[in-house]
């Protein structure tokens, strides 16, 4: 069975997180979603919320598994057996980091890592950008699934 993992903190997944998760899905067997527990890092949402937002939409595809972790890819993908990690690069800016990030998972554990461009209309989009125009009210709809969109809502009216 072809497994690849998607990882990331997905605080909260984006349009461009599902465009690649859903691109993976049609291309292996099976996509495990790994969501980073970072407790070095405040974050919007909670890991479980994270976990149970990319579980609702990405159901449809049916070969797409949410995990949590924390600590090195590298470890989570020896402890599953997954050979290949599935990263979006976004615009020329994202592939220095991901580059050095790819080769170090290599030199680890020989984990390959497959990229992906991202579809042009999200070039432009990351969690935090989403997080801070929905934070003043800005409209993120088209940017996140509608259930996120509606989270985000709710979390920004209770604050
Ligand atoms: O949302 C982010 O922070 C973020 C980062 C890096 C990324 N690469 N590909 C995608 Br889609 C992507 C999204």
């Amino acid at each position: 069975m072809r497994r690849v993992v998607c990882p990331g903190s997905y605080d909260p997944v984006t349009n461009g997180h599902l465009d690649i998760i859903s691109r993976a899905s049609r291309l292996y067997d099976e996509v495990v979603v790994a969501v980073l527990i970072n407790i070095s890092k405040k974050s919007l949402f909670t890991v479980d919320e994270r976990a149970e937002m990319i579980a609702e939409v990405t159901k449809q595809y049916g070969n797409v598994v949410v995990e949590k972790f924390h600590g090195l890819t590298v470890d989570f993908c020896r402890e599953r057996d997954i050979p290949v990690i599935v990263r979006g690069l976004r615009a020329v800016s994202d592939f220095d980091y991901e580059l050095q990030i790819a080769q170090m998972n290599h030199q680890l554990a020989g984990v390959e890592t497959m990229f992906m461009a991202t579809n042009p209309l999200y070039s432009f989009l990351s969690s935090s950008l989403v997080k801070e125009v929905a934070q003043y009210g800005g409209d993120v709809s088209g940017l996140v699934p509608e259930p996120v969109q509606q989270r985000l809502i709710r979390r920004f009216s209770q604050s």
